[in-house]
């Protein structure tokens, strides 16, 4: 079906809805950056020809971010967190993955995005969503349901070292002979998954996230297992609203290790435009309408965020 909507009319509305931080990412504008390596393993190797997967070490810059165009977000807040990640493949092409927190996205169409965004905008009367827009959003559009149930069910993490993040789109791996296989990939910590009590909830400071992050990584390497999920007949390809069941085979496909964290002004990640579009050779883009919707949205914010606008 026909969907008009433009980057325009979704990045002006999470502009009206959070304002503008000149320079400053339109859409989890506060975050913190890292660097490491990747480390790919055989078994992906098997399903991508992608450089990601042949076992040299892969320089990669990383950014931890919260969702949401405030820059002064609370680290409590029931908002999804972000870890976007730039390989540096040892063909020279680049490689990017932007992934969420959450296993599942809150729209399946561009427009369920800016219904939100509309809906969220804060009430000039009392400086807050009204509660009844956002009843209205949720009773009009289905598939905002899934993830959030998942964030009700779910409290923030307690650290950006111990999230799991999820790809939440399906993707093509490609291998040598052409044969395309359909996969989602997550990034499983080797921390352990902790998340804030609802004592923490209410207790702790605005921010914690990126000191936990920059005195973790202090202590030592903070690894995560690339774990991919591998798509059967019939399995969504087009829907990040949707799961797959969770009896699909498991391929460990590498590791992650963030070696160092800092502050994002100045550093690596800063300038960085994560647009999930930029791929190397072996791993392709599916129909998904978000996913093919994210990549001009963050053009835009970022030529923006360039301009010093
Ligand atoms: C219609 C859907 C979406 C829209 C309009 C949207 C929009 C944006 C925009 C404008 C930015 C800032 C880009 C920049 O200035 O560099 C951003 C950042 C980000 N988005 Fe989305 N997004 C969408 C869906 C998603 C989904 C499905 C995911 C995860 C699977 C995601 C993960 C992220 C992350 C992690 C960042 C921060 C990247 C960084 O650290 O630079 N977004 N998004």
């Amino acid at each position: 079906a026909e969907d008009p909507v433009t980057p325009e009319q979704v990045v002006g509305a999470i502009e009206n809805t959070f304002g503008v931080t000149p320079g400053e990412r339109r859409n989890h504008t506060k975050g913190t950056c890292a660097t490491g390596e990747f480390v790919g393993m055989p078994e992906a190797a098997a399903y991508s020809r992608s450089p990601l997967f042949s076992g040299k070490r892969i320089p990669v810059v990383a950014r931890f971010s919260l969702a949401g165009g405030n820059p002064k977000a609370p680290d409590t807040a029931r908002s999804p967190r972000g870890m976007a990640l730039e390989f540096a493949l040892p063909d020279g092409s680049l490689q990017h993955m932007t992934m969420l927190n959450i296993p599942v996205f809150g729209a399946m169409r561009p427009r369920t995005f800016l219904d939100l965004m509309v809906a969220s905008r804060p009430d000039p009367a009392t400086g807050k969503p009204d509660p009844e827009k956002i009843k209205a959003f949720k009773a009009t559009h289905p598939d905002s349901r899934a993830q959030s149930e998942f964030m009700a069910q779910n409290n923030p993490p307690a650290s950006y070292a111990s999230s799991a993040y999820y790809g939440i789109h399906t993707f093509k791996f490609i291998d040598g002979g052409n044969r395309t296989t359909l996969v989602r990939w997550r990034f499983v910590p080797q921390d352990g998954e902790k998340r804030l009590t609802d004592e923490e909830l209410k207790s702790l400071p605005a921010n914690f996230l990126e000191q936990r992050l920059i005195e973790r990584a202090g202590t030592g390497p903070v690894r995560w297992d690339m774990m991919v999920s591998i798509g059967e007949a019939g399995d969504p390809e087009n829907d990040p609203t949707l799961a797959w069941p969770a009896a699909r085979k498991q391929v460990r496909a590498g590791t992650l290790t963030i070696t160092a964290a800092m502050p994002q002004k100045g550093a690596a990640c800063e300038p960085v435009n994560f647009d999930p579009l930029v791929m190397g050779d072996g791993i392709a883009p599916t129909g998904d309408p978000i996913l093919l919707f994210r990549s001009p949205a963050y053009a835009l914010s970022f030529a923006r965020r360039l301009g010093g606008i």
